[in-house]
């Protein structure tokens, strides 16, 4: 199968990274954040969640960050909901497209949300009903679909279900995440192989987190298999409040880097992203995790 020649990039660096930073972070530096990114050209960014905050207390500013940001036109700017009540509050935020998450894997789903695989599909149903009848659009996640926290190995057929079920019910992409980052890149050919005979690969995303230092490599073995859609994050920020030990996700600008050096179109300012991200970085006294970034750093 030939490269695709665009590939779209889904920068969840300002949900999936600052969702797991333990220190606290302004609505301030979270708008500025998703200004830099917008600015250099991200077509899709996920400000935020409307979660409990008792469970994932740096979201919860969320509506907030929505009122501020200076929304681009051609810019879709996304939150996660959990539930009808996280989707009816995105609602009131302004926001036009969610993401809807369940796991591949039964005790991360509890750990997660509270709740079994199944049950969190059928809390799903009236967020797509509500969603219908307002215009929204909704995205779906399956988490640990490579690897689980508690259970370990997770096999591609357990993953194509729960993805399958996530398309029926109305998702209009599915995103496949390798939450602990312990997949490689044969594991990563053999899932897409085996969920794109349920879904078509125009409709599905990947989402790698570096644990292992796979992540690149991953994407690579994705583009592979026809998958044009990444969600990464801007100097690898974050990892998952519910994945010990999980590190960020794939940096953005790494990402940038090796598409651009295939020749593929992503139409993102790589200086612009890699000045976005330091500056976050600075932000949170954190060592950039892009690779890209830092080498260009020290030059
Ligand atoms: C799903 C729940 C709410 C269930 O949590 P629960 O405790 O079972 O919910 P509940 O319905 O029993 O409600 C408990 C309390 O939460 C409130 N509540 C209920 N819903 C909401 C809401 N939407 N927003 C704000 N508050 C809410 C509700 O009002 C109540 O408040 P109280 O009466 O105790 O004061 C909880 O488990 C939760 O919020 N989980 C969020 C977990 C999360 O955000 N995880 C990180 C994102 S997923 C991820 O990172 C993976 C991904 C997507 O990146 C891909 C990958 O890498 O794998």
């Amino acid at each position: 199968m030939s490269l695709p020649n665009k590939v779209r990039l889904v920068e969840v660096g300002p949900r999936d990274g600052l969702q797991n930073e333990a220190q606290p972070i302004s609505v301030a530096d979270k708008v500025r954040l998703v200004d830099d990114l917008s600015a250099a050209g991200l077509g899709y960014i996920e400000v935020g969640s409307f979660v409990s905050p008792k469970w994932v207390p740096q979201m919860a500013g969320s509506a907030e960050v929505f009122a501020s940001i200076d929304q681009r036109p051609g810019v879709t700017y996304a939150a996660l909901a959990p539930n009808l009540r996280g989707f009816e509050d995105a609602l009131a935020a302004g926001v036009k497209e969610v993401a809807v998450f369940a796991a591949a894997s039964e005790a991360f789903s509890q750990r997660n949300i509270n709740c079994s695989i199944s049950d969190s599909l059928k809390r799903f149903e009236p967020i797509m009903e509500a969603a219908g009848s307002h215009g929204v659009r909704v995205r779906g996640y399956v988490s640990c679909v490579l690897g689980c926290p508690y259970e370990g190995k997770v096999s591609a057929e357990q993953v194509a279900p729960v993805a399958r079920a996530l398309h029926d019910m109305g998702c209009y992409e599915v995103s496949l995440g390798d939450t602990i980052g312990t997949g490689t890149a044969g594991d990563t050919r053999r899932l897409f192989e085996v969920v794109s005979a349920q879904i078509p690969r125009e409709q599905l995303a990947g989402h790698f987190h570096d644990t292992y230092g796979q992540a690149l490599a991953n994407v690579y073995a994705s583009l592979l298999e026809g998958i044009a859609v990444f969600d990464s994050s801007v100097a690898g920020l974050g990892g998952c409040p519910y994945a010990k030990g999980a590190t960020g996700n794939i940096a953005s600008e790494d990402v940038v880097y090796l598409l651009h050096g295939l020749g593929i179109h992503t139409g993102i300012d790589l200086d612009r992203l890699i000045a976005a991200g330091q500056r976050i970085s600075d932000v949170l006294g954190r060592t950039n995790g892009s690779r890209v970034a830092r080498a260009r750093s020290a030059h």
